[in-house]
């Protein structure tokens, strides 16, 4: 096995050509609190739906670029971030026959979740030979509160065709201690948690920690995240179908909408921090007239705002939609008694929010009874919130789920631990959990992606008022 310092090798560029130099985010690897932990050769040598020739192995020098895009008029562009390739290493640390493996799901569900879990039991058993995999029930507190469920591929045939996790997941229940030592108990020696940003971190926390009792354990993360709020990696699995799904409600609020007199669609999406399903969904529907983010203020009353704005499309065009995303307006909706207002938690200790598609309801109604009391006027409210991420993945989520499967086993079975997998610019990598669980992902609304979205619903920017 290379060297710690080999294998993340700092500078990859040459000294002198400043614009290839590379700064590779160092990988942890078992090797570093274990350094006399030996290695095997691949099995994959001896698979025989492969035939691995010497590129179809990533070497330790295999990098992804951070960032493709690059102004050549610029002189310095400094050192380029890079991460470890995903994908089979030549030779692995952990013998097949004695890897016991541990499956886990937390958080909110995301499509995909199932063929996730399909993949790393049908990858483990059949690129590696491994034997011993466990799933483990509803979530981190699953760890130390129920039994391991064994899985083979004859258990998970059909998963990938069902949403949902077949595994269970729950918010909360994370106890850091609790959750190594029934690790230890239990002798797993890989454990590949599927999660959202809440889960990373709790992730960060289980490694450091195996990390300081020195145990021969790898962490293998996957992000997930129907918001697609996890920074560095393109997307989430799951997303693409989230946005599919999300204009099958836009459709139909636009048919109501259209088939009433002064009919307005509202179509309440799911994004607690970020905006990403309702942008994505907007622009690829056309049929949205306003997307309300919870990236930008809005507000309702007088001139930029939005019963303005509203106003002037249902005399120009006789309805409208708006979709908006359930972490929209939070700071605007009235909460009753202001000072006795107590913001609510769910058991992972996300914010709870107020029902912004209700309230946005009530005010339309009241707004249009107060300016038009003579007029026809119907608002239909559309909520499809767990709808869009209760569904099984379509194709290319499936296929994404599959590779990320793949990756984690290839980079567990390799020896590499505290990292996660996902597409960075369509390739899959390797990046340590602390940076993806430190990083965000909201919707730059200074983009041109944004811009195309005003562009195309000619929304108000909200901008220049003082809240
Ligand atoms: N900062 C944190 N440290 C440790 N565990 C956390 C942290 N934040 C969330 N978790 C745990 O991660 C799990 C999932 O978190 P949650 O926010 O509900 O969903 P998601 O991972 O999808 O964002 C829960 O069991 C929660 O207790
Ligand atoms: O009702 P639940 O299951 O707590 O989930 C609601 C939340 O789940 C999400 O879809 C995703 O949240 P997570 O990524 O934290 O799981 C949010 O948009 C939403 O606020
Ligand atoms: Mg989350």
């Amino acid at each position: 096995m290379a060297s710690s310092a080999t294998r993340n090798a700092a500078a990859l560029g040459g000294e002198d050509d400043e614009e290839l130099r590379m700064k590779l985010q160092r990988l942890p690897h078992l090797t570093d609190t274990l350094p006399s932990l030996g290695t095997h050769p691949n099995p994959l040598d001896n698979n025989p739906f492969f035939h691995p020739i010497s590129e179809f192995y990533i070497a330790p020098s295999d990098v992804v670029l951070r960032h493709i895009l690059h102004d050549v008029a610029t002189t310095t562009p400094g050192p380029q971030m890079a991460y470890h390739r995903a994908g089979p290493r030549k030779r692995i640390l952990f013998e097949p026959g004695r890897v016991r493996a541990a499956i886990v799901t937390c958080g909110g569900l995301c499509p995909g979740m199932n063929t996730v879990i399909k993949e790393l039991v049908v990858g483990l058993w059949e690129l590696y030979g491994v034997r011993q995999i466990f799933g483990v029930a509803a979530g981190y507190r699953g760890f130390y509160s129920t039994e391991p469920v064994a899985l083979n591929p004859k258990i998970v045939h059909d998963w990938h065709r069902k949403g949902g996790t077949a595994l269970q997941t729950s918010r909360g229940g994370f106890n850091l201690h609790q959750i190594v030592d029934a690790i230890h108990d239990r002798a797993f020696n890989q454990v590949y948690i599927i999660g959202g940003d809440g889960t990373m971190r709790g992730m960060v926390e289980i490694f450091n920690e195996i990390k300081r009792r020195k145990l021969n354990i790898a962490v293998a993360g996957i992000p997930k995240t129907v918001d697609n709020d996890v920074g560095i990696i393109d997307r989430s699995f799951g997303f693409q179908t989230a946005v599919e799904m999300a204009q099958q409600a836009i459709i139909a609020a636009h048919t109501e909408a259209e088939s009433a007199v002064n009919g307005i669609g509202l179509v309440k999406l799911m994004g607690r921090s970020t905006g990403h399903i309702a942008l994505h969904a907007t622009l690829s529907s056309r049929d949205v007239d306003c997307c309300l983010i919870p990236e930008m203020d809005f507000y309702l009353e007088g001139k930029g705002g939005l019963f303005e704005f509203l106003d002037a499309r249902l005399k120009d065009n006789g309805h409208a939609v708006v979709v908006v995303a359930e972490g929209a307006g939070q700071d605007i909706i009235p909460r009753g008694n202001e000072s006795g207002h107590v913001e609510q938690r769910d058991e992972s200790g996300n914010p709870v929010f107020l029902d912004v598609g209700g309230w946005l309801k009530s005010e339309l109604n009241k707004w249009w009874t107060r300016d038009h009391p003579k007029e026809l006027f119907t608002v239909k409210y559309i909520d499809p919130t767990y709808m869009v991420r209760a569904v099984p993945a379509n194709a290319p989520d499936n296929l994404y789920c599959t590779l990320v499967a793949h990756s984690a086993i290839h980079g567990a079975m390799a020896g590499y631990t505290g990292f996660v997998c996902g597409p960075i610019n369509g390739n899959y990598a390797y990046i340590p959990v602390e940076e993806v669980a430190r990083a965000k992902n909201p919707v730059n609304i200074r983009d041109h992606k944004w811009a195309w979205v005003r562009s195309v619903t000619n929304q108000p920017d909200f901008e220049g008022r003082s809240y």
